[in-house]
């Protein structure tokens, strides 16, 4: 199995970047307009944040479900029996979070929004007739000014030694909506689940972003694009003493867009958020 590294200004670049999104649920993308010293900034920033107890009165809004999560009810991974080791922060369009860090994360959501916009073209662009043509609408307009679509900040702290048997950074799962795009994280760690059942790392070299294909592009073209589990597995040696941080922005679209002949989707995401025990 190949992850491609494609090139975003390369010619070649939609139909090599679909085609390994079909075989491998997965793409990696250099040379794109994610600034690398933005996504730094981010992360030494948010590391910050989580490192003070100041963050406890970020909790999130039951409501709207916008804010801190603590590691004490982050998610447990569906089929897992331990919560993952993880804490994290979801912004929606309008979330506010504390002022030193909403400029920059602002941006970052628009860039990255801007970016799936293009990648979603892209993937339209090369896929079968006799799959897009059940697509509802487009898939980039699908996202297009959609509220549902979330930004998690993730933070893996460091080991301290109290974490119980068997837990890990983030347990095997799928995503649920349509596309996932992240910046490479400051650590290793994130894992992929071949075809053939075997794990293998993502490549994280700074400066490059990751995409994946969630449950709701895998409905919506009734398999076509496999929506690939993955991990996040427990670092060694010197790395255990360093916190991991991650940015992925999970395309959703809006409420009302048919999905599929069994789904829209706001009731694919309901239905899917009571399974990991978070609604
Ligand atoms: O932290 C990562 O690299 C991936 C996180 C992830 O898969 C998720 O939050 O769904
Ligand atoms: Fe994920």
């Amino acid at each position: 199995m190949n992850v491609q590294n494609v090139d975003y200004q390369n010619a070649q670049a939609a139909q090599q970047f679909t085609q390994s999104l079909r075989e491998t649920g997965f793409g990696v993308v250099r040379n794109h307009p994610v600034p690398k010293a933005l996504v730094e900034r981010i992360y030494a920033g948010w590391a910050a944040f989580f490192e003070d107890e100041g963050k406890h009165q970020w909790r999130f809004d039951p409501a709207t479900h916008a804010g801190f999560f603590p590691a004490s009810i982050s998610e447990t991974a569906k089929g897992q029996t331990q919560k993952d080791l993880k804490e994290y922060f979801h912004i929606y369009p309008g979330t506010k979070v504390p002022d030193s860090l909403q400029a920059d994360i602002d941006e970052y959501y628009r860039i990255a929004q801007e970016v799936a916009e293009t990648l979603l073209g892209w993937i339209e662009a090369n896929t079968p007739e006799d799959v897009s043509t059940r697509f509802s609408e487009s898939l980039s307009s699908m996202i297009r000014d959609s509220h549902q679509t979330l930004l998690r900040v993730l933070y893996y702290p460091p080991f301290e030694g109290g974490e119980s048997a068997g837990a890990v950074r983030a347990g095997a799962h799928e995503d649920i909506n349509l596309i996932t795009v992240l910046p490479a994280s400051n650590e290793a760690g994130l894992e992929v689940k071949g075809r053939d059942g075997q794990w293998l790392p993502v490549p994280c070299d700074p400066g490059q972003l990751i995409i994946n294909v969630g449950d709701m592009l895998q409905e919506a073209s009734s398999g076509y694009f496999p929506s690939t589990t993955h991990r996040v597995v427990n670092p060694e040696g010197a790395s255990r003493q360093r916190a991991r941080l991650s940015l992925p922005l999970f395309l959703h679209p809006r409420p009302e867009v048919t999905l599929s002949e069994r789904y829209s989707a706001d009731g694919y995401l309901k239905e899917r958020l009571k399974e990991l025990g978070v609604s």
